[in-house]
Formats: structure tokens, sequence, C-alpha cells
């Protein structure tokens, strides 16, 4: 009970509850390699400040060649489903995933673009205000690989230096034997240590790795946000059922957003 009102939320499912800091795939690429929230982070938490009670949420975008697996990877941790048909993203899709972090609610806005370059206009003016971005590979297709440098810029020229998280993923690890995907893996690792990147190797097929990833976006997403802003000043004055901007995006329902924008093109 709040101000003579009653607060109702769903719950968070239980499989969407992190307690425990989510560890990276190699300490060879990777954007922090402790294994404990920050302790500013987990304070604020604790303290559950009035801040920290609202609805927060954070843009991942995910971009990538066409037929790498973008659509399958996010099916796989959002949907637990996987399609063997390949039927091309369209311009860009959605998903928005609920979590509970360190006790506090937070989603994942996740994007979802085509690689196809015919639909290329419009999925970039989606990529303004990621806090995350995933580039993906196909592991058994090395092109795709040589192409994920040209995907960051392309998704930074929307984005601020600096300001947001990346993240290389490999798919299909199903697909090869082990001594080539892990020549594969060293490539990748070396690009995505040159990117500044986190480099994960998943399977969308078999569901490898892809819910120990997403975890890893949302804990390293969910943090950065809290750090940023407490350096902003902790944003004090906001009340627990503001919306709180804490990305450098929106958090207003995207699709209103959507219909402006899908009219530049
Ligand atoms: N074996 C295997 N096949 C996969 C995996 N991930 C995706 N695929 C297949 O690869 C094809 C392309 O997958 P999509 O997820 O549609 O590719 P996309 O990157 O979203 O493609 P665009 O929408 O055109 O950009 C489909 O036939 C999938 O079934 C995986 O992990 N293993």
């Amino acid at each position: 009970m709040e101000n003579g009102k009653m607060q109702f939320s769903a719950p968070v499912s239980r499989d969407r509850v992190i307690g425990k800091f989510p560890k990276w795939y190699t300490s060879q690429a990777c954007l922090q390699n402790k294994d404990h929230w920050h302790v500013r982070v987990k304070n604020a938490c604790k303290e559950r400040a009035p801040w920290n009670l609202g609805m927060k949420m954070s843009k991942v975008v995910v971009v990538g060649d066409l037929y790498v697996g973008k659509t399958c990877l996010i099916n796989r941790f959002c949907k637990d489903l996987f399609d063997r048909d390949y039927k091309a993203t369209i311009g860009v899709d959605f998903e928005i995933e609920r979590f509970e972090l360190s006790g506090v609610p937070y989603s994942l806005q996740i994007w979802d673009t085509a690689g196809q370059e015919k639909f290329k206009c419009i999925a970039s003016t989606y990529y303004r205000g990621a806090q995350v971005i995933i580039i993906v590979f196909d592991l058994a297709d090395i092109r795709s690989l040589e192409h994920t440098r040209q995907w960051l810029i392309e998704a930074m020229t929307e984005n601020e230096p600096g300001s947001c998280c990346v993240f290389l993923i490999g798919t299909k690890r199903d697909l090869l034997a082990t001594a080539e995907c892990q020549r594969v893996e060293r490539d990748a690792i070396k690009m995505a240590a040159d990117m500044r990147a986190e480099f994960w190797s998943v399977s969308s097929k078999t569901g490898e790795n892809v819910r120990e990833c997403f975890f890893r976006v949302a804990a390293l997403a969910f943090e950065d946000s809290i750090l940023q802003a407490l350096q902003r000043g902790g944003a004090s004055h906001i009340g627990p059922n503001d919306l709180i901007k804490i990305d450098h995006g929106t958090t207003e329902d995207p699709r209103a957003s959507d219909l402006k924008r899908l009219t530049c093109c």
C-alpha cells in the first residue's frame, strides 16, 4: 500500500530471477571479470531507494548478417522455441523480457533487426538509444564474422561512443565439430577483444549457452544503468511509480514511436 493506493505488478517468472552475478563465457573476451554485484549497486538494491522501485527497462539491439540466427536466438531465449524454417525478418520486431536482478524488477526490450540489405534503412532507425548492442554471426560461416566490425560501426553511428555494452555472439555451434568450433572461436575472441565486446558461443537449436548469455546481458545492462543513475545523482526526486529513463533511449511503449519512425524510409 502506498499513498493509500494498492500497488499491483505481476511477479517475475521464477526462471528470470537473477540472484548471483552471471559469469562470462571466456575471460579472454569479457566486459568484466568480477563474480559479484558492484558494491554500490548492491547497496542501492538493498536500500530499495524509491528510484529503484519503479519499472526499469533497457534497450538491446540485435544486428548481424541475414540468416545468421538472430531471430532464433531471441525466440530460444524469450519463448524457448526453435524453428528450422527460415523466415526473413522484415524491418524489425521486438520482445520485452522481465527479470528480477538482485531483488529489483528490470526489463529488457530486445530488438530483432533484419539482416537483409533492403531492410537496413528501416532497421537502422532503431539503433538509437541502445544500451546493449548484440552482434550475431554464424560460427559455420566465417564471412559473417568478418562483417561484424561493419555492423558495429553502423550501430554506433546512432549512439554515443562508449555508451553501449557490446556482445559478439556466434550461433549454430551445434553444426560444428569441437576442433572446428574452437578454431572459429579463437578468431572470434580476437575480433571481440578488438571491438571491446564480450564473446559468447551458443546454439539456439540445442539452447546451449543461450540463457546464460542473456542473463549476462541483463546483469551488465542493469549494473550499468544503476551506476549511471547513481552518477547522475541517484534520481532521488523520481517517485516509485515513475518510468525511469535509465538508458539513452526511451521507456515509452516502443510501438508508439515505431509508427512514427516507420514513415521515414
Ligand atoms: N543448426 C542450427 N540452425 C540455426 C541456429 N540458429 C538459427 N538456425 C537456422 O538458421 C536459419 C536462419 O535463422 P534466423 O534466426 O531466421 O536468421 P536471422 O539472422 O534472423 O535472419 P534475417 O531475419 O534474415 O536477418 C534458420 O533456418 C534457422 O533454423 C542454430 O543455433 N543451429
